[in-house]
């Protein structure tokens, strides 16, 4: 392909962001999107078959120095996510070696749930990854993590779990933003095709301001395809998530990759670093 391979995260969290993305804008077989669950994402980027787009942005900084970070995109939160959700057959306070069954559409997620219960909770638990069904996570461990549209749906309906939302945690712990995903780029596709990443870029950052300033229209479609009611999926998308990068929100991202390096889940704590459309030169 000549043009942009570019992901799409198939959760509900996304869709203010996509839902006025206008594909016709550019031209034949010059954009393609590709709609997977995010462990799926980080891996098609990491190989290259992804040139850019969201990926969870423990991936980011796993890779930092194959990509760069577009400007102004993220999912992040500062307090309640609303969608990863810890479900616990006990309170946490009662678990001190617990077995917890992780899903394996995530990566920010499974890490930050490392770093809040080894780091901040003082916790020794024993992880196995596995499918996201919370029936066979709960048969089989003490707690299961789910992130996206399962942890959504497990929450509507719940048997009885307790449940711990992740972003409540980290904001509990540290005060600060926590960023689930970034929208990044391949450094040679920033370098080799800077004008379709300008173009690519100006979209979601068209679609994004459309999407949100058009919430209704986006909330009308997600109701009928999905379910919940209005009132839910107001305070998901325009009161718990953010879809910005702001300072702050690189200050929490750069603290999360110090959390995690100190866990030895990342080698060294990772440099945020944010492409800038007006350097970018086109390749000779
Ligand atoms: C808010 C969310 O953020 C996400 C969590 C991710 C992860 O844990 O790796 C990746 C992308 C985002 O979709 C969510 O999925 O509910």
């Amino acid at each position: 392909m000549t043009g942009m391979r570019i992901s799409k995260i198939s959760f509900t969290n996304i869709r203010p962001i996509y839902h006025f993305f206008r594909l016709d804008e550019f031209g034949d077989n010059q954009v393609e999107l590709i709609p997977q669950v995010p462990s799926q994402l980080n891996k098609g980027m990491a190989e290259g078959t992804i040139d850019a787009g969201p990926v969870s942005s423990f991936e980011y900084g796993r890779n930092y120095k194959a990509y760069e970070v577009l400007p102004d995109l993220s999912i992040s939160s500062h307090g309640p996510v609303g969608s990863i959700f810890l479900f616990t057959k006990r309170p946490l306070a009662d678990l001190h070696e617990p077995h917890i069954a992780l899903t394996d559409t995530s990566a920010t997620s499974v890490n930050l749930l490392r770093i809040i219960l080894q780091t901040f909770e003082g916790m020794n638990p024993v992880y196995t990854t596995m499918a996201s069904n919370l029936e066979v996570m709960m048969s089989q461990a003490d707690g299961a993590l789910l992130i996206g549209d399962d942890a959504l749906l497990a929450s509507w309906n719940n048997p009885g779990y307790y449940m711990y939302d992740l972003g409540e945690m980290w904001y509990r712990h540290t005060g600060m933003w926590m960023t689930y995903a970034v929208w990044a780029v391949r450094r040679e596709t920033a370098h080799q095709k800077p004008e379709l990443l300008r173009r690519v870029h100006h979209e979601f950052l068209h679609s994004k301001k459309k999407g949100l300033a058009e919430l209704d229209e986006v909330i009308r479609q997600v109701k009928e395809e999905f379910g919940g009611t209005e009132p839910f999926w107001k305070k998901y998308y325009a009161g718990h998530l953010s879809y910005n990068f702001t300072t702050e929100h690189k200050k929490g991202l750069e603290y999360y990759y110090a959390c995690a390096a100190d866990l030895g889940l990342l080698a060294e704590p990772a440099k945020v670093e944010v492409w800038d459309p007006d350097s970018a030169q086109p390749a000779v």
